[in-house]
């Protein structure tokens, strides 16, 4: 028998049931139900291979999930064919790890892409998009910090930069939701700190919720509002970000080791963290 599903609030997200089975018979998802009201920014962790990924995809159906059902607010987002699953696409902004900009284009033509599903083919072809879009945009770029930058190819942008024009893309789209797929993978620590404290405040400005897929445990308690930590396509966390004890991790990542470097006790042991050999490593490499 199907989950019972009642309505929803403006804005959420519900997932109930969602499994997927690739046709290599590799389980990515398990049975998973989770909802998320609007305004939630969660945070998705768990070890490679756990599911994320499939889970930000599922939702909108760039991944076709095996079993189960996906709602926003109303709409049943698993119900859909060829054109409602396009306009329902539209209310779900995705942003990438590798940015996915077109290289070639400009800033600006990045950051209008965001429209494509709302203005007629030939606009699209020709690139003509309404005034007020443009206009948007401007804001937009304005917000992400690259007002200057406008006209500049996206390949001539450092990967901060980059990931800003995403976020800016997305947001053109006027989303309901975010799906944010390992933002900043690719980008050193202090940037990682930049973009996520981006993507927290356009969420908090605009009501949005989002589901963040994070590699770092650490970015993920400074930033998410909610933790969800998948281990082998199920949920075996789901909480605060404050409930991530030496425990819960050692449940979501196994006995890996998924925090900090225990501090080393000696000398040499300082060294061979920092990979510096002593005489015994140089004897036994001779
Ligand atoms: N296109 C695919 N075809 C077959 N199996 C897949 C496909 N994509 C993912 N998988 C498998 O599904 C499981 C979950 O993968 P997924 O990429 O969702 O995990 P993840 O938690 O995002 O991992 P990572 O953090 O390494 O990106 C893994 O076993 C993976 O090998």
């Amino acid at each position: 028998m199907p989950p019972t599903v009642s309505p929803t609030t403006a804005g959420s997200l519900r997932l109930v049931g969602l499994t997927k089975r690739y046709r290599t018979g590799d389980q990515a998802l398990s049975d998973v139900t989770l909802e998320v009201p609007p305004g939630q920014v969660l945070g998705l962790i768990g070890p490679s291979g756990a599911g994320k990924s499939t889970l930000i995809r599922c939702i909108n159906r760039l991944v076709e999930p095996s079993a189960g059902r996906v709602f926003l607010d109303e709409t049943e987002i698993t119900a859909l064919h060829a054109g409602g699953l396009r306009r329902a696409r539209r209310r779900m902004g995705m942003i990438f790890q590798e940015y996915a900009l077109v290289e070639r284009l400009t800033v600006m033509e990045n950051v209008l892409s965001g429209r494509l599903g709302y203005v007629s083919f030939w606009r699209s072809l020709f690139r003509r998009f309404p005034p007020r879009d443009i206009e948007n945009a401007f804001r937009l770029l304005e917000r992400v910090g690259l007002t200057e930058h406008a006209d500049k190819r996206a390949d001539a942008l450092s990967g901060g930069q980059r990931q800003r024009v995403g976020i800016a893309r997305a947001l053109a789209q006027e989303p309901e939701l975010l799906l944010v797929d390992e933002p900043t993978a690719s980008l050193d620590p202090k940037t990682s700190r930049q973009i996520m404290r981006l993507i927290r405040e356009v969420c908090a400005e605009r009501g949005l919720a989002a589901i963040v897929n994070i590699h770092d445990v650490a970015l993920a308690q400074q930033f998410m509002m909610r933790i969800v930590g998948l281990r082998a396509g199920r949920v075996v966390y789901d909480g605060p970000p404050e409930g991530l004890t030496p425990a819960v991790l050692t449940e979501i990542y196994g006995e890996e080791d998924w925090g900090p470097l225990k501090p080393a006790q000696t000398d040499e042991e300082a060294d061979d963290a920092a990979g510096i050999p002593d005489d015994q490593d140089i004897a036994r490499a001779l």
